[in-house]
């Protein structure tokens, strides 16, 4: 390998600057995998010198500064001079302080501060779940009071106002409370009656005490190994919403990851947790994990070098040329007080960790320059990244059907062809809507069976209270045991009113309806906060009033840039003006498309949507266009068959002409 640069790093993907935002997606694209671009720099000859590890105020004003020599450790040249610094010695490490954290998601997490022996910086474990504690923080200190040791967080369980030890044994003791059976299952251990017993708690937190080892990390078996993240400080991507790079959307999805709930216990053979009753408020613990957040900013040449180095990637370097052209090396980071604060917090060993990075150096520098961190054996690979939106989106078409309705050419006319959207996770799934013909219920039940595989129908989400999108509920309800059918408050109440309507369906859709449909006991719940989660991902029901009905919502799901419209957006098809003849109402419709525009979805799936017709943003718009133009065309037509004239000709693509002649007869009644 010809002269390779003696500080040549590890690959970092460049991004460019601003990263564009996609719009208008079609469906097919909708399975996201937010793997980041991997692409290898080419080498770069550069001085074989590292800048001071931290730049001293005063050599600013020195013009003829010259950086200061450094040598590096020298190449290896069959690692194509890609590998990150391994120190010949893991450094010490000392947890100082352990706080309770609880979060804006919800999830309560612990920060723990470090000191080391190789600099000053104060570097963080970040650690969700309670089963992973650190040596240095629990061992005890010459001198200190319990009250000491509960300030710097060496306590198990939960504080509160009185409590005078840190460990539980003594709080058993003056509680009375006998100590837990070691052979308790996992939630047993979690959520024991010890736990319970202790007064009062400010909050949910527990944490694992087993029988008089309540300092040691009980990370359980059940769990597999526990994940991790080594994560490099970037103020600009976590703090000031920066698009160069994507630690901020890392650090939320490694922390999302570390926050999905712990395996259930009947996913969990041999457990007895599953005699476990939950009580109220009480909360499945998390699978949890730990982010090592390292205070080696930029790549770990600094914030102020690094914004040089983004002034010279506007200048039309990339990343690893910018830092080459400051004197620095292309990545300065190096990773052994990750394995320092790992071990010290009782990660590693036969059961290993599961790293979740797409850096492959990150893997060899965290197991240390003696390999004191064990990864599993199927983790070394740059392949282990497993992080990445872990959502995806099927479509299923409904072709148009025939409706008792006679055009004014005396034809029958067709109900609009129907797209049903299901949004599934690795294990579980939502269906929004559910159509409404007994045969449609059928049809669908059998795509559900399909697709979902090995997968749980969850969660059923209806938009809206028309008939067409929830009269399979009873039906899908039986054919899948256990899913849970919801929607917004304001929805329900309006299905209860189609029920009343059963006169007009039998009449458009004769004998094609399910009995079981206008049962006046709904089989749907109203959502808390208008949100459900789909593992780990919130999916939230937005409620924009007006649309062809009242009470319209759509499904915001931002992980998948996505809104699932109902009948806000229509895609090539005639909409339904029979609900909004006046001018309030049509203005209405188009205050709930501004709404939903707000949102800057990537895609939009409509429900009434003809074959083939691609689900972007800009059917938003079009549906703007199509009520203005109607409204526009009411004014000027003479009758309802004027108007229907008028309404095909400005939009002869569109289909679904029973509701077009229902829209212009509702517009001259
Ligand atoms: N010098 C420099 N540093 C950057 C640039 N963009 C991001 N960084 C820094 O790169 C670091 C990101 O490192 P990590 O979070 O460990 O992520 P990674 O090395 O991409 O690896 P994985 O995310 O684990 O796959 C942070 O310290 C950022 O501040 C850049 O253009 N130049």
């Amino acid at each position: 390998m010809p002269d390779f640069p003696a500080h040549a790093s590890p690959a970092f993907p460049a991004v460019a600057s601003p990263r564009p935002q996609r719009r208008d997606r079609s469906v097919s694209e909708l399975h996201l995998d937010h793997k980041r671009d991997q692409r290898t720099h080419p080498p770069l000859v550069s001085p074989a010198f590292t800048p001071p590890h931290t730049p001293f105020p005063e050599e600013d004003l020195r013009h003829d500064r010259q950086p200061r020599s450094v040598p590096v450790e020298p190449l290896d040249h069959d690692t194509h001079g890609e590998q990150a610094r391994l120190l010949p010695k893991l450094p010490e490490v000392h947890c100082e302080v352990r706080a309770r954290i609880p979060t804006t998601t919800g999830q309560e997490m612990f920060l723990h501060l470090y000191h080391n022996n190789v600099d000053d910086k104060e570097h963080l474990a970040i650690v969700f779940g309670p089963h992973i504690r650190s040596k240095s923080l629990d061992a005890p200190r010459p001198g200190e009071t319990e009250r000491d040791r509960m300030i710097r967080g060496a306590y198990v369980g939960t504080l509160y106002p009185g409590r005078t030890s840190s460990r539980l044994d003594q709080i058993r003791r003056d509680a009375g409370v006998p100590s837990p059976r070691p052979s308790a299952g996992f939630l047993g251990q979690l959520n024991g009656p010890v736990q319970q017993a202790i007064p009062p708690s400010p909050s949910a937190s527990s944490e694992a005490s087993t029988d008089g080892s309540e300092f040691e990390s009980s990370y359980p078996l059940e769990f597999g190994p526990p994940l991790v993240r080594i994560h490099s400080e970037c103020y600009t991507g976590e703090t000031v919403w920066s698009a160069r790079c994507d630690c901020g959307e890392q650090l939320d999805e490694a922390a999302r990851l570390m926050s999905l709930p712990a395996p259930t216990p009947a996913s969990t053979p041999g457990s007895d947790a599953g005699e476990h009753q939950l009580l109220p408020n009480e909360r499945l613990p998390s699978c949890g994990g730990v982010i090592v957040y390292l205070r080696q900013e930029g790549r770990g040449i600094g914030l102020k070098e690094k914004l040089k180095a983004y002034n010279l990637q506007d200048l039309g370097h990339d990343t690893m040329e910018a830092n080459l052209l400051l004197r620095h090396p292309g990545d300065a980071r190096s990773y052994g007080l990750a394995t320092a604060l790992l071990l010290d917090l009782g990660m590693g060993g036969d059961r290993g960790i599961k790293l979740l990075t797409n850096n492959p150096e990150k893997v060899r520098a965290v197991e240390g320059p003696n390999r004191e961190q064990q990864l599993p054996k199927e983790q070394a690979s740059p392949a282990m990244s497993t992080y990445g939106v872990q959502l995806r989106a099927d479509l299923y078409n409904a072709p148009a059907i025939p409706i008792n309705i006679t055009l004014p050419d005396g034809t029958l006319g067709m109900w609009q062809p129907t797209v049903l959207t299901l949004i599934s996770g690795q294990t579980s799934a939502v269906l929004v809507d559910t159509l409404f013909t007994h045969d449609q219920g059928v049809a669908i039940g059998d795509w559900l069976d399909e697709t979902l595989g090995n997968k749980t129908l969850s969660t059923i989400y209806i938009t809206h209270g028309h008939g067409d999108h929830w009269f399979n509920v009873p039906y899908l309800v039986t054919r899948f045991p256990g899913v849970e059918v919801v929607s917004t408050q304001e929805s329900i109440d309006h299905m209860e009113s189609q029920v009343a309507e059963k006169a007009f369906w039998d009449t458009v859709f004769p004998n094609q309806i399910d009995a079981a449909a206008f049962n006046t006991t709904i089989p749907v719940k109203p959502l808390l906060d208008n949100k459900f989660v789909l593992e780990g991902y919130t999916l939230e029901a937005i409620n924009v009033g007006h649309s062809d009905t009242d009470n319209t919502t759509f499904l915001h799901v931002p992980a998948l840039d996505t809104a699932v419209t109902g009948d806000i957006v229509y895609n090539g098809v005639h909409l339904w003006m029979t609900e909004s003849p006046t001018q309030a109402e049509k203005d209405a419709w188009i205050k709930s498309l501004d709404e939903l525009e707000a949102f800057n979805p990537g895609v939009v799936i409509a429900s009434h949507h003809k074959p083939g017709g691609v689900d972007g943003a800009f059917n938003i718009e079009a549906t703007r266009d199509y009520i203005r133009k109607f409204g526009q065309l009411a004014k000027e037509a003479t009758n309802a068959k004027d108007l229907y004239e008028k309404v095909l000709a400005a939009y002869p693509e569109r289909i679904g002409l029973a509701v077009l002649w229902l829209s212009c007869m509702a517009q001259f009644a």
